[in-house]
């Protein structure tokens, strides 16, 4: 349908404009089952979890989402960017930059370009092979690859940037990385019907990066730049922006030294009137004073040969002549006369008209195609880094999207040739890193369908022979090109091939090529002459003679390959170069980490927020985005680690604990086989609970799960079924903890009273006064023997001396020994203090208690808290404080103690709370609960 009313849309708008309708109509019914929510499309940030998927249900997902103004979204390993066509205050400011780049799982935030960029960068950090990465954005005109590329460029010139500020050129590099966007867009940019700035060349950013991830320079790498726009534009299109700008931006001095006319209408130059997107500019390149003048100077040089088309195309040829700096004879025969070989004689031609004006057009294209290398190598050169300075780079590719027009010739083949190799290395990439992924959790890898278009590739570039193939073959023949001869050819040698059919009704000669996209039809007539791209060699060795320095340098070199110079045989076509640089770009992507980003325009009139759904699903359809989806949701996912699944749902079935303990220790294998049955254990009560409520069949749980080695691999719809189901379990155990607890502190206060009643009357009675008859009886020992010493003493003052030290030495070294063990024994029991034992800062069971902050302790893990408990209960005085504990379950530990409001005690344990395990019912549920502290009471 869609292709119907694109190819209906011009001619017969009434024919398109029912096929709409019926469109429309179709899609309801189709996504009515899907529907079912409406209101919470615009939540799903990842296409992946649409079900089902198809075009219409991911396209109204992407509707919701414009309508609620969130323009990106991910597309399993890829991102869908929606252009809004309008500022979005906010959307890129520094702020979010920095928040993205700060995130510690950027991941989680909305999804942005910024998480794809920032992706990228931490690769680099991690150094994660393959270390360089690659950014590509693909899309139709207009839909916002090169906003998406100045976005990346800002972003990592924010975050890539170096915080010193030196004097260094490269420090600036960040600067003359933006600065340089504005002059490749004036001379590569142009205003077409689809987009006021579209970019009319594919090109490749590399931004370099040192060793320590900080932007040190950059080059940009060119492709296909549509140079025949500088002698043809399509109706209501106009030409490269730069002519604009220099006619606006030319002063009265540079009109009189240009020789412009003030009031000349160029053909080449058509709608003047329309408002440009924006100027170049040199000072925001950031340049070095030397730099910036050389480029001025060189600025100024291309803006004259610039104006020497004007000129040209005007048939000002005198003009025309002066500004080319060469002689105004040698222009004049160069574009009316044509030199042709025969034998080993020159003989020459007159042109006609028309082959005088192809020869003009073909002089302007050759020299604005040159300036454009001139300039990209220019840049370079002040951008581009010394090799020995940067290590990694993150590169941009900004790349035409798949096109499709009512006339496609060359230039469509080989833009939809590139985007047959990128959707190649697409496919290859992905399905490649899962299928290594599948292999080595020992997945089965046949579900994973995907459309493979190599057959499509072999067609266009295969050999012996393909498109290509013929299309320079043809080429090199010295003869004039006839369209319906070489269709007939392609007939007889590629029709074996199903990617390529022909239109039987139709007249003129084509053929059509299934792309992985859609079908495109190309026609024939003209696809050769494109393809030679001839340009007469006079043309060549004139500009090579030019008295201008800068046109001198551009030609001088001799690689410009003109139709005489070369041989036929050695023909370089448009396909060969283009083919040769796609293949050193794939060769870089496949040396790289892609990270894909589709560029969607949701309205052919680049209006703002305007979503129309047909323009859309043509997009997603040729950027293959229903099939990317489906590649990253046919395999699963989501792959969560074994350890973490049980982690995190094991308490549905409660198998979490023993499944952790059985793994400690038994051999790898026997623990995937035990972790598998447990996840097993936890999907099927999820998966049964869900059966019996909706259609799903526990049938279904193959599609949903698959149990690796080290990883469980689930669907997006399973895992939330899951997170579901432990929420639900999670607020059940919560509450059931919650009742538990209160049960217990209840019994403990009963049973502490209980406790504290006994204690007060029996411990007290017996264990206490035990105690003190012990110290009765060794004080009363002591002193009878101090009595008797000072008996001694006082008898032995009387007496002669030597005698007394002999009886005081027997006495002492009896007596004092003694005396020392029971002061040993109780620490810092003083003997004043025997009287008194329940003021004594010791206790009796074994706790010696020195002044804080240590009470030392040696007992069970349980004898701790009982000692507590009964400090609380004797009311034992003590001082808030860091207490060192000695249990038998570690050798030694931290305890904070702290008298509580309402005389309780709150005893904090540092220690990690599995060591308590075994301690207390209560410390169990802590031990789940991840708590680690023991709240004891006083009665
Ligand atoms: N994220 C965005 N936010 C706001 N406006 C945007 C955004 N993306 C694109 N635009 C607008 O859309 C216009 C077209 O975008 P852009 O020039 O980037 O398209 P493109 O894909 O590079 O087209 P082409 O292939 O023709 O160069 C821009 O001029 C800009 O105004």
């Amino acid at each position: 349908i869609v292709q119907a009313i694109s190819q209906n849309s011009r001619c017969q708008p009434k024919v398109a404009q029912d096929l709409r309708k019926s469109f429309i109509d179709s899609l309801e019914e189709d996504i009515r089952d899907f529907l079912i929510n409406e209101a919470e499309l615009h939540t799903y940030d990842d296409l992946t979890k649409v079900n089902p998927v198809t075009p219409s249900t991911v396209l109204k997902c992407l509707q919701a989402r414009y309508s609620a103004k969130v323009f990106y979204t991910h597309a399993g390993c890829t991102l869908v960017a929606l252009n809004p066509f309008q500022p979005i205050p906010d959307l890129y400011s520094l702020d979010v930059m920095r928040e993205y780049h700060s995130a510690p799982q950027p991941q989680e935030f909305k999804p942005h370009i910024f998480i794809v960029a920032e992706e990228a960068y931490r690769n680099v950090q991690g150094q994660v092979e393959p270390m360089n990465q690659s950014l590509v954005y693909s899309g139709e005109s207009g839909a916002g690859k090169t906003w998406t590329s100045r976005c990346l460029m800002k972003y990592y010139a924010t975050v890539a940037a170096s915080s010193q500020k030196c004097q260094d050129t490269v420090e600036k590099i960040e600067r003359r990385v933006l600065g340089s966007n504005p002059i490749m867009e004036a001379f590569g940019n142009a205003c077409t019907l689809r987009n006021s700035n579209s970019s009319r060349f594919g090109k490749y950013i590399q931004l370099q990066l040192n060793g320590s991830q900080l932007l040190v320079g950059a080059s940009v790498q060119t492709f296909l730049l549509e140079k025949t726009r500088v002698a043809f534009q399509a109706p209501n299109e106009r030409n490269f922006h730069i002519f604009y700008q220099m006619m606006k931006g030319a002063t009265g001095k540079q009109r009189l030294e240009w020789m412009l006319p003030l009031d000349q209408d160029f053909a080449w130059l058509p709608h003047a009137e329309k408002t440009l997107e924006g100027k170049y500019c040199t000072s925001r390149m950031c340049l070095l004073k030397h730099e910036k003048r050389n480029l001025r100077r060189h600025l100024a040089c291309v803006d004259y040969c610039s104006l020497s088309l004007f000129m040209l195309c005007a048939g000002f040829l005198q003009k025309t002549a002066d500004l080319l700096q060469v002689p105004l004879d040698e222009l004049q025969s160069c574009l009316t006369v044509r030199t042709l070989r025969a034998g080993k004689q020159n003989v020459l031609k007159l042109c006609s008209q028309s082959e005088c004006s192809v020869r003009r057009d073909c002089l302007a294209k050759v020299i604005y195609a040159q300036l454009f290398d001139w300039l990209v190598t220019f840049i370079n050169n002040s951008m581009c880094a010394d090799r020995s300075m940067w290590c990694n780079f993150i590169g941009l590719l900004d790349v035409y999207g798949f096109e499709c027009f009512l006339l496609n010739n060359l230039e469509q083949l080989c833009i939809n040739y590139a985007n047959e190799k990128l959707q190649q290395h697409f496919v290859a990439h992905y399905l490649k890193a899962q299928q290594e992924e599948y292999v080595t959790e020992g997945l089965q890898w046949s579900f994973i369908r995907y459309q493979d278009n190599q057959g499509c590739l072999d067609l266009i570039e295969g050999s012996p022979s393909s498109i290509f193939s013929l299309l320079n073959e043809e080429c090199r023949l010295n003869r004039a090109s006839d369209a319906k001869q070489f269709c007939v050819r392609l007939q007889k040698e590629l029709s074996h091939n199903a990617s390529i059919s022909w239109d039987k009704f139709s007249k003129q000669p084509h053929f059509t090529v299934a792309h992985y996209a859609d079908k495109v039809s190309y026609q024939i007539e003209g696809m050769m002459e494109k393809n030679k791209d001839p340009v007469p060699p006079e043309l060549i060795s004139l500009l090579q003679n030019s008295q201008d320095s800068l046109l001198h340098s551009l030609f001088a070199d001799g690689d410009h390959e003109s139709e005489g110079l070369r041989g036929h045989s050695k023909v370089v076509t448009v396909i060969s170069k283009f083919r040769n640089s796609l293949e050193s770009l794939m060769k870089i992507l496949h040396s790289t980490t892609p990270h894909y980003t589709r560029c969607i325009k949701p309205n052919p009139d680049c209006r703002p927020l305007t979503f129309k759904r047909e323009e859309v699903i043509t997009q997603l359809e040729a950027c293959g985005i229903v099939e990317t989806i489906n590649i990253s949701a046919a395999g699963f996912p989501i792959r969560i680690p074994y350890g973490n699944f049980l982690q995190r749902y094991g308490l549905i079935t409660n198998t979490r604990l023993t499944v952790q303990m059985n793994q400690s220790n038994s051999p790898e294998m026997s623990n995937q086989a035990v972790l598998g049955s447990a996840v097993e254990d936890v999907l099927n009560v999820v998966l049964k609970r869900r059966a019996s409520n909706s259609t799903l069949s526990p049938d279904d749980n193959n599609n949903m799960v698959h149990c690796g080695r080290t990883k469980v691999f689930l669907t997006h719809s399973l895992l939330e079924m899951l997170e579901v189901h432990r929420n639900r379990v999670r607020s059940q155990k919560a509450f059931c903890i919650q009742c538990c607890w209160r049960r217990y502190q209840n019994r403990q206060r009963n049973l502490k009273r209980q406790a504290a009643t006994r204690l007060q009357a029996g411990v007290r009675s017996w264990l206490v006064r035990r105690e003190i008859r012990k110290w009765h009886k060794a004080a009363s020992v002591i002193q009878t023997k101090w009595r008797r010493w000072r008996v001694w003493m006082d008898a032995l003052a009387e007496a002669e001396l030597d005698d007394a030290e002999d009886f005081i030495e027997n006495e002492a070294s009896s007596a004092l020994p003694k005396l020392d063990r029971l002061l040993k024994e109780r620490g810092s029991v003083q003997l004043s203090s025997i009287q008194e034992p329940v003021m004594v800062r010791g206790w009796p069971i074994g706790l010696a208690m020195a002044s804080p902050p240590s009470i030392t302790v040696s007992l069970t893990a349980t004898g701790f808290q009982r000692i507590m408990s009964m400090m609380a209960c004797l009311k034992i005085p003590f001082r808030n404080g860091e207490y060192k504990v000695k249990t038998n379950q570690f050798d030694q530990g931290v305890a904070s103690i702290r008298a509580q409001p309402r005389g309780s005690i709150k005893v904090h344990l540092q220690r990690s709370p599995l060591l308590y395990a075994d301690m207390h019912p209560v410390h169990k549920t802590d031990v789940v609960t991840g708590f680690n502290q023991i709240l004891l009471e006083r009665p």
